[in-house]
């Protein structure tokens, strides 16, 4: 079976940072303790309010962290700028609103039209891997495809709020038909020691990202044990 990567979202490191307005915890420390730790990759959205991630940690990140940089991102001009400049090997499109506490929901492929087409054309073009954060939706994922999106994100945060049979079915549903229409399918937001199994499970998702858990966790744990765990559930799901 394919290898499942582990992308280790550091977001919530800066959160914690950002409290007190100076510079401890460092995400980009963090960044370098989850690859020593075994991570696959680091994944940073920074938001257009820079709630939490701020320029310098992206720009840091891209230049000193050795793995695979997956920069999640709102489809403004700003953000297409600073992608074209950082050339990071993979981006996401994430729908982002100022008022949300987190990412609520999948970008809408269908709504999106021409400038989401054209963000794609200009990051893929400059050879960033493009992803687009949507729902388990067949016609999202079609959408997706058809914009020349290489990847798409599954957005777990319903299943990952509600472990219901039917949202996983949902998941795995999505999976298959992302995989047979060509796509490269990640998937996370929200997921846990005791979420990520099912979806670890999916032989077509190459890719997880994980964030607000993993940082959580490792108050208790300590991150480099939390990653080795995690990296142990992909195991154990992907021996089948
Ligand atoms: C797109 C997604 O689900 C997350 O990667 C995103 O980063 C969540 O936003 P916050 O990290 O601000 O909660
Ligand atoms: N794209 C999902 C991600 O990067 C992390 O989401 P979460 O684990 O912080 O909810």
């Amino acid at each position: 079976m394919n290898p499942l990567a582990l992308s280790v979202n550091i977001d919530h490191v800066a959160t914690l940072r950002n409290a007190r307005g100076g510079s401890h915890p460092c995400p980009v420390k963090a960044a370098k303790l989850a690859m020593q730790a075994g991570a696959d990759g680091i994944t940073i959205h920074l938001r257009e309010d820079r709630r939490h991630i701020r320029d310098n940690d992206l720009a840091r990140v891209a230049a000193e962290v050795d793995g695979r940089l997956n920069f999640e991102m709102a489809a403004t001009e700003e953000m297409i700028a600073l992608a074209l400049k950082l050339r990071p090997p993979a981006c996401c499109i994430v729908p982002e609103k100022r008022a949300e506490l987190t990412t609520e929901g999948g970008l809408d492929i269908l709504a999106a039209g021409a400038p989401l087409r054209e963000a794609v054309a200009r990051l893929a073009g400059a050879g960033i891997e493009v992803a687009i954060f949507i729902e388990a939706d067949a016609g999202q994922i079609e959408a997706a495809r058809a914009i020349g999106a290489q990847a798409i994100e599954l957005h777990t945060g319903a299943y990952a709020d509600d472990p219901t049979p039917a949202h996983l079915a949902r998941l795995a549903e999505g999976a298959r038909v992302a995989a047979t229409a060509g796509l490269i399918v990640h998937a996370g937001h929200g997921l846990s020691y005791d979420t990520l199994p099912p979806v670890a499970a999916f032989p077509e998702i190459s890719e997880v990202s994980i964030g607000h858990f993993l940082i959580g966790q490792s108050i208790f744990e300590g991150l480099p044990n939390v990653i080795a765990r995690f990296k142990s559930i992909i195991k154990q799901a992907r021996a089948g």
